[in-house]
């Protein structure tokens, strides 16, 4: 049985950018200060090596390295949760045993990739994990890009172990989410995924979220959280439509990713280029971006000016 868990780990995570040099080497230095700019801002954690983190992207010798700099810069100040995913076993396990000797808070993953596993499969992958640190584990179901989509048997079977307290739902469908939350019971997280549905998420009984795109604001998720949480469910709702109208802008670049490390390095975040075949933002694309960023600050200015 889950004791406290919800009211220990719920809350807003940022999907954390990797920072690489101009080389495209992941720069330790450039990790930190990403990790740095996101203390203070009233979010919970970080969620680090994930899609937005590009884990998959990167060999077991960088995805250390990244951890090792946010833990060093971050360590106590937030919340750590690190995708350990990788499509062997055995390398996730390496990955998760790392993660715990490094002060990381819990480990994440995805189910092994290009292979059309069957569950018992899946299951197996997860489980070694699991197994392999006194770590808590949060379960991550993202079909859209595994396309294995986690039923609500198998959620049950891994929710029934004391190290497995939440799981993060990137799938479209809130109905599924309520029934991830119901399968789980109260004391079993549910992180929303898709940012564009936060406050729907919420209200089907998310217990926070984990995004990528709140990696360029925050603020804007942390606010709208708080109204949720205040029950002012219509503000909340207009903010989402604000957030939505940014988000819509940022997936019309050639890469998210791409559009929204652009955006930071306009703020003096330096993070270097997504990692290819993510692309990057190009020059055409600078100006539209700058103004992106701006209408970014303005509603930020907007949002968290005193009543
Ligand atoms: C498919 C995907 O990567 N989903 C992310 C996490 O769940 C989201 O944070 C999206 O990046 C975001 O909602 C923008 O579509
Ligand atoms: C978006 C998200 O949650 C991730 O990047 O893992």
């Amino acid at each position: 049985m889950h004791t406290d868990i919800v009211s220990k780990y719920k809350g807003i995570y940022i999907a954390m950018y990797s920072a690489y040099d101009e080389a495209g080497n992941v720069d330790k230095e450039r990790v930190k200060q990403l990790a740095r700019y996101y203390t203070g801002k009233g979010v919970k954690g970080l969620y680090v090596g994930g899609s937005s983190g590009e884990g998959i992207l990167q060999n077991e010798e960088e995805r250390k390295q990244v951890l090792e700099a946010v833990m060093e810069e971050v360590r106590g100040e937030l919340t750590i949760i690190v995708h350990v995913g990788a499509n062997s076993t055995r390398e996730s396990v390496e990955l998760a045993k790392h993660a715990e000797s490094h002060g990381a808070d819990i480990i994440s993953a995805v189910p092994s990739i290009y292979y059309r596993l069957p569950e018992a499969a899946v299951e197996t992958h997860w489980q070694h994990m699991i197994d392999s640190t006194n770590l808590p584990f949060i379960i991550y179901n993202i079909p859209q890009t595994t396309g294995f989509t986690l039923s609500t048997k198998l959620l049950a079977k891994l929710a029934a172990q004391d190290k497995v307290i939440g799981v993060k739902m990137s799938g479209e469908s809130t109905f599924e989410l309520q029934q991830y939350k119901e399968t789980g019971g109260e004391e079993f997280l549910v992180f929303n995924g898709p940012d564009e549905q936060f406050l729907a998420g919420r209200i089907m009984g998310a217990d926070g979220g984990i995004g990528g795109t709140y990696g360029v604001m925050p603020e804007l998720f942390v606010k709208l959280d708080y109204l949720f949480q205040e029950n002012k469910i219509e503000e909340a709702r207009m903010l989402q439509i604000k957030i939505n109208g940014i988000i819509k802008k940022l997936l019309s670049y050639p890469s998210l990713y791409g559009a929204c490390k652009h955006i930071l390095s306009l703020r003096g975040i330096e993070t270097g280029n997504p990692r290819l075949p993510m692309l990057p933002a190009s020059a055409e694309h600078h100006d539209s971006l700058a103004q992106l960023n701006r209408e970014i600050e303005e509603t930020v200015a907007l949002y968290t000016a005193k009543a």
